[in-house]
């Protein structure tokens, strides 16, 4: 571990109405510096009210405290091929280990007559909430579907501005990605509890979560005070593990596989883990997955500066070499998942 830090990057200059494009171009020269070196950078003066990131961590608090046979109404087995809802301690596998965490599984709340869910596109469709606010109300958890919702549709705009920024920091169009890509994302949204609990004995448990690099092309992460993400950044060809501590107000950005395709790996999908929670108080962070269309083909951007060693499937956690990949990013997620939830594939005939 060093004691190296990530760089943060102000998006207030980028987003306010009257910025210049010579404003623009400072923050995605940021930008392009903090994905070549590291993959990872925090946003701050990004305009997300702080006032909702605490409303969603203290309704996500009661609901993890709640007796597991209520959680469970919610179960993912549930879910169906939108692929939402519950799933309890250990429940997930990276790197093939169980994760020491629980989590509820969200994104896009499309409606059973989207065309998307008349064409029975797996991870298309409605989230898992309990039944009415009523029911929320009984359970102490009054508004948390409709914070959820108003978070990710926030998170989800917040996106397509990171995007804008890192088009430019590529040199291309600032709608490049929303033209080809984003029009229409892929987002995913989790909600994870990091439990300070003990593991039980004869458990093989060793992180909060395994290595791991993020499947598709943006994820923007918000997460309360405790900490424990860890980045392994490259230097001088060696592997060293940086700490991503929480910085209030906010968010850890990070490039996944897609982009590192993409840009035939300029801007690297860097590995990152959670080290187990010893804190003695829960763990709660919130990923948004900010990804292509499922059906968009990902292919490589034209004219960027060549990149030597694009293959580092040698190295990387899971073998892959994501520029030998062919297909759409659908195809790509789907074999990934099946992988963390072996279950899930027989369950809903992913
Ligand atoms: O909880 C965190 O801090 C990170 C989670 C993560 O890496 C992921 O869900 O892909
Ligand atoms: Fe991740």
């Amino acid at each position: 571990m060093t004691e190296e830090t990530l760089p943060i990057i102000d998006l207030k200059d980028f987003i306010k109405k009257d910025s210049s494009q010579a404003d623009r171009n400072l923050v995605a020269n940021d930008i392009s510096v903090a994905c070549k070196e590291h993959g990872f950078f925090y946003i701050k003066g990004h305009g997300i009210e702080q006032e909702l990131i605490d409303r969603l961590d203290s309704l996500s608090r009661v609901f993890f405290k709640l007796p597991q046979e209520v959680k469970m109404e919610l179960k993912m087995e549930s879910g169906g091929r939108a692929w939402r809802g519950f799933f309890p301690l250990g429940g997930e596998l990276t790197s093939n280990m169980p994760d020491w965490k629980e989590g509820l599984y969200l994104g896009t709340e499309l409606q059973d007559d989207h065309p998307d869910v008349q064409k029975e596109l797996p991870m298309h469709g409605k989230n898992l909430f309990f039944s009415s606010e009523q029911r929320e109300k009984e359970l102490g958890i009054e508004g948390f579907r409709s914070t959820i919702l108003q978070y990710i549709e926030a998170v989800t705009n917040l996106g397509h501005v990171v995007m804008e920024a890192i088009a430019i920091s590529l040199g291309l169009a600032p709608d490049y990605f929303s033209s080809k890509y984003t029009k229409d994302p892929l987002i995913l949204f989790r909600i994870f509890n990091y439990p300070s609990q003990p593991i039980p004995e004869g458990l093989d448990v060793q992180w909060g979560v395994g290595e791991h690099t993020d499947y598709g092309m943006l994820t923007i992460l918000s997460q309360d005070d405790i900490g424990g993400l860890q980045v392994c950044s490259q230097k001088n060809g060696q592997r060293v593990w940086i700490q991503a501590p929480p910085i209030k107000g906010t968010f850890v950005c990070n490039i996944g596989d897609m982009l590192d395709r993409m840009t035939g790996g300029l801007y690297r999908s860097t590995p990152h883990r959670v080290k187990l929670n010893t804190s003695g108080r829960d763990r709660i962070s919130f990923p948004l997955f900010f990804d292509p269309n499922f059906c968009s083909f990902v292919k490589p951007i034209d004219n960027l500066p060549k990149v030597e060693n694009q293959d580092d499937s040698n190295t990387r956690w899971d073998h892959a070499n994501v520029h030998m990949f062919t297909g759409t990013y659908g195809e790509y997620l789907l074999n990934k998942v099946g992988k963390v939830f072996p279950q899930l594939k027989t369950i809903n005939q992913f």
